[in-house]
């Protein structure tokens, strides 16, 4: 078992490792609060922009808003928050091998076009071979996550193209376990299960969110995925800001009350995605088949049901629950799956969980999930908005 006290770590069959609750949670409870082990940025490297990150710190990734001095690289460009964030940075995130490596890889990229992915592979790369001469023990973390070599050719020939490019222009310092394509390789499996995004701020206008930053974290990649999460992450990248250095933390928090032994999930996604997408992406992207219980009920509807299924699961929460709930929704599923005169009824428990957890602002899609402070009130994980339970 882990080290917290509202939850610890468990291996369960068929899923790996996984979080578990030592004792009964309450919606709202904070139960992890994480530090990235590496960060990275979403943008691609730009020939034309000297600053690899436009309006961010190179380091923390807060909005550069104000800045009355040039905090920046003199090398690279880069820039800083803060001369505060810049020094840390430079026996850190900034080290004289990454600012030699951003400058390379940005020509490289500028003289030949690749697709970002494989930009952001390479940003990847960079911060992890870093980590392992400024934090060995921190390396060997990252290496002890989820992930090992692919055996799918797009992430073979991925591999080999950027082990052998960041060999031949900015081969990474002596590295106690070397520099193998099979390290590189196992590396990108790590990114590639582990990694969190860490978005823009939320706007009705963009259908599709952006990420400014990619994270991992050492103890939230111990949560595996459910389709119906029990809780959800909240980050606040531009909030807390640099000085308390730690606005790059997440933050996980129960959605709803859980039993002492349940195991804790998040959905890897917005929960909003149709069955087909969902288990496309757990494929593809995660290696695995989910049979959450939601999936369970979706794998039955036809592909019309599906593109409706918010909808009409709404109505039937309408319909269904009376305004009388109990708080913990996966019991109510297993209560319902028990009673013979809830057959047929099997998807109830989604339509609950879209109703009374899922944001209702538009494009948004976010969780909610109640203030730790205020179980009546709650937050939205993606825009913010707080909705009062006592005042609806
Ligand atoms: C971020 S890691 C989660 C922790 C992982 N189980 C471990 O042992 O370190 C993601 C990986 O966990 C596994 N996983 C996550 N959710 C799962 C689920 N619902 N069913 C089966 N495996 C799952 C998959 O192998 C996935 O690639």
């Amino acid at each position: 078992m882990g080290t917290t006290a509202a939850i610890g770590v468990t291996e369960i069959e068929g899923r790996g490792r996984a979080m578990v609750a030592l004792r009964p949670l309450k919606g709202g409870e904070i139960v992890l609060k994480d530090s990235p082990i590496v960060l990275y940025s979403a943008l691609p490297f730009q020939s034309n922009n000297h600053q690899n990150n436009n309006g961010y710190c190179s380091n923390c990734f807060t909005s550069i808003t104000k800045q009355p001095q040039n905090v920046s690289c003199s090398t690279c460009g880069s820039r800083f928050c803060t001369f505060e964030c810049q020094s840390a940075a430079s026996s850190t995130s900034h080290t004289p091998w990454v600012c030699q490596a951003l400058i390379r890889l940005r020509q490289y990229f500028s003289d030949h076009h690749q697709a970002l992915d494989l930009q952001l592979q390479a940003r990847f790369l960079v911060s992890a071979y870093n980590l392992a001469f400024v934090s060995p023990p921190r390396f060997h973390t990252l290496l002890s996550l989820q992930g090992s070599v692919h055996t799918h050719p797009d992430a073979d020939s991925s591999a080999n193209f950027l082990h052998s490019l960041i060999s031949s222009i900015c081969p990474p310092p002596q590295l106690e376990l070397g520099f193998t394509l099979e390290l590189t390789s196992v590396l990108l499996a790590k990114d590639k299960l582990n990694a969190f995004g860490l978005m823009e701020p939320f706007s009705e206008e963009r259908e599709e969110r952006t990420v400014r930053a990619y994270g991992v974290y050492p103890v939230a990649s111990f949560f595996n995925h459910d389709c119906l999460p029990n809780a959800c992450r909240f980050d606040y990248i531009d909030v807390a800001g640099s000085a308390s250095g730690n606005n790059t933390d997440i933050t996980i928090r129960m959605i709803h009350d859980v039993p002492q032994g349940r195991e804790i999930c998040l959905s890897y996604f917005p929960v909003n995605l149709k069955y087909a997408e969902r288990q496309k992406r757990l494929k593809d992207d995660y290696g695995f088949v989910c049979d959450c219980d939601r999936c369970k009920v979706e794998a039955n509807w036809s592909e019309s049901e599906d593109d409706d299924a918010i909808d009409e699961e709404e109505k039937e929460a309408d319909q269904d629950t009376s305004g009388a709930m109990d708080e913990d929704a996966d019991e109510q599923m297993e209560d319902e799956e028990d009673t013979d005169a809830m057959k047929g009824e099997d998807d109830f428990p989604h339509a609950y969980f879209f109703l009374t957890y899922m944001c209702e602002r538009k494009n948004c899609w976010g969780t909610l999930a109640p203030l730790p402070s205020s179980p009546a009130v709650m937050e939205c994980n993606v825009c913010g908005t707080c909705k009062n339970l006592n005042q609806a």
